[in-house]
């Protein structure tokens, strides 16, 4: 059978591991699509270095469109990145009847409802595998291995650049800056590191495992996004001697009022699998009903780990490539008539437990009247730590982990406690997670 014809846009770290893998592993990827899957055609603005990557049997071009216009393609692979450019190509290759196969996580999180519905309508697939914890098949287990279950929640260290900053800080004791200029040479981070750093990233990629997970558009735009840019080192040494690890967490769960949807830095019990994953390893914790706790491990970022992710999409579609559309697994693991129109609850009305950090001066009283504050609004206290400020003799730092409570009524409850004239700096807050 005559080979399938792969189109590539974009030949950077992803787009060259593409290649690599596809290479090397021709015979053994041959053997499972039941046909070989080459790349016959490379679009980069860089032509020279994507000649450099691909020596002289693949045609090379500047200009993306002529790969989505050559009939011969059967499969356009998007690794662009970005809205842009990137949702025109993908738009129009849909349009010319290709399926498509993209790592760009932001543009799907933000256009995904769109796009599914084009590629729906011309019957054609939109494969993302690589978008969501690179090289961890984390759709396909969502989507497919997991769907006898009425899926409870699930949490991810989804971002490697951060979680690579986190470890590396808190091993080595080395300054943000350093450990993400090194992330960025290793090819993790993304052309903007802000995405990474500001818990963006992570915020896209939670939305298409929320969206698929319980059935529901992709609306990145009602998530929850906090980064790692204003964590203190004091907070981390804190929260390890009560027992936690902090970690930056995408976390979708589902409430009777509707759907949690958040990224944030959150304390991680130690003891906990997801507590452990260090450096740029990505880990998602699933919650099924029937099947219970499962943990899927393996590197989210980088060159081949993100390329067999989208090699193994180019495998899906060569096998599914005859089949009728409507037998194929839906984009969001529910048919497309069946997605539920359940809310995506408003940070407020989210239920965690909190780390509280307050800076105190030291005098009588002042603790009676924080439990007091916290008390009105029956946010109860799980453990109460209390130590000499670095900041000097006279000042103390109290740090308090709570119950479970509603964000909106702590809100409240820190606006209380920050007005205090015995609190001498904003109050340090960060939700805590036990993952049980
Ligand atoms: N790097 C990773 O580890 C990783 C992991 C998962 C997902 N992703 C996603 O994969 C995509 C690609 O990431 P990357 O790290 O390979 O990026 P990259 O910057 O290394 O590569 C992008 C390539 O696209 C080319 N390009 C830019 N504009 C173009 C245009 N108009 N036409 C043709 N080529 C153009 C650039 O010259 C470059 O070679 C992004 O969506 C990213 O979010 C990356
Ligand atoms: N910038 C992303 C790349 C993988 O999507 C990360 O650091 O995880
Ligand atoms: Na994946």
């Amino acid at each position: 059978m005559k080979p399938i014809q792969v189109g590539l846009l974009g030949i950077g770290t992803v787009g060259s591991g593409t290649y690599n893998v596809l290479l090397r592993n021709e015979e053994e990827i041959r053997r499972r699509a039941g046909r070989s899957i080459r790349i016959s055609m490379v679009a980069d603005l860089d032509v020279a270095r994507a000649k450099s990557v691909v020596g002289s049997d693949v045609e090379v071009v500047a200009d993306a469109r002529q790969v989505i216009a050559n009939p011969e393609i059967d499969i356009v692979v998007e690794l662009i990145g970005g809205y842009g450019i990137a949702k025109a190509l993908v738009m129009e290759a849909i349009a010319a009847g290709k399926h498509v196969v993209t790592a760009n996580k932001a543009l799907l999180a933000v256009h995904g409802t769109e796009i599914f519905a084009a590629a729906q309508a011309k019957g054609v697939v939109v494969a993302f595998e690589a978008a969501v914890a690179g090289g961890i098949p984390i759709i396909k287990a969502l989507r497919e291995g997991l769907s006898a279950n009425r899926i409870q929640w699930l949490a991810g260290i989804i971002n490697g650049t951060t979680n690579f900053i986190l470890s590396e800080m808190r091993d080595k004791g080395l300054d943000f800056d350093v450990v993400l200029k090194e992330a960025q040479r290793l090819g993790y981070a993304e052309a903007d590191p802000t995405f990474d750093i500001e818990g963006i990233d992570a915020g896209h990629k939670v939305t298409l495992m929320s969206a698929i997970a319980f059935g529901i558009p992709v609306q990145f735009d009602r998530a929850h996004v906090e980064g790692i840019t204003k964590l203190a080192a004091a907070d981390i040494t804190y929260a390890e001697q009560l027992g936690y690890r902090i970690k930056l967490l995408g976390i979708t769960k589902r409430r009777d009022t509707g759907i949690e949807l958040r990224v944030h830095p959150t304390l991680v019990p130690a003891k906990r699998l997801l507590a452990n994953v260090e450096g740029a390893m990505n880990a998602v914790v699933v919650h099924g009903d029937a099947v219970g706790t499962t943990l899927y491990y393996g590197k989210g970022a980088g060159s081949e780990p993100t390329a067999s992710a989208v090699v193994a999409d180019l495998v899906d579609i060569t096998r599914l490539h005859t089949a009728d559309p409507d037998h194929r697994v839906p984009h969001l693991a529910f048919q497309p008539g069946q997605l539920a129109a359940t809310p995506v609850l408003p940070i407020e009305d989210v239920v965690t437990s909190f780390y509280l950090r307050l800076q105190v001066a030291d005098q009588a009283g002042v603790l009676a009247k924080i439990t007091g504050i916290l008390a009105d609004r029956n946010i109860s206290i799980d453990a109460l730590l209390q130590r000499e400020s670095a900041e000097g003799e006279s000042k103390t730092d109290v740090i308090i982990l709570t119950h479970d409570t509603r964000e909106g009524d702590m809100n409240q409850a820190i606006t209380a406690m920050q007005a205090l004239p015995t609190v001498l700096a904003p109050i340090v807050r960060i939700r805590k997670e036990e993952l049980s």
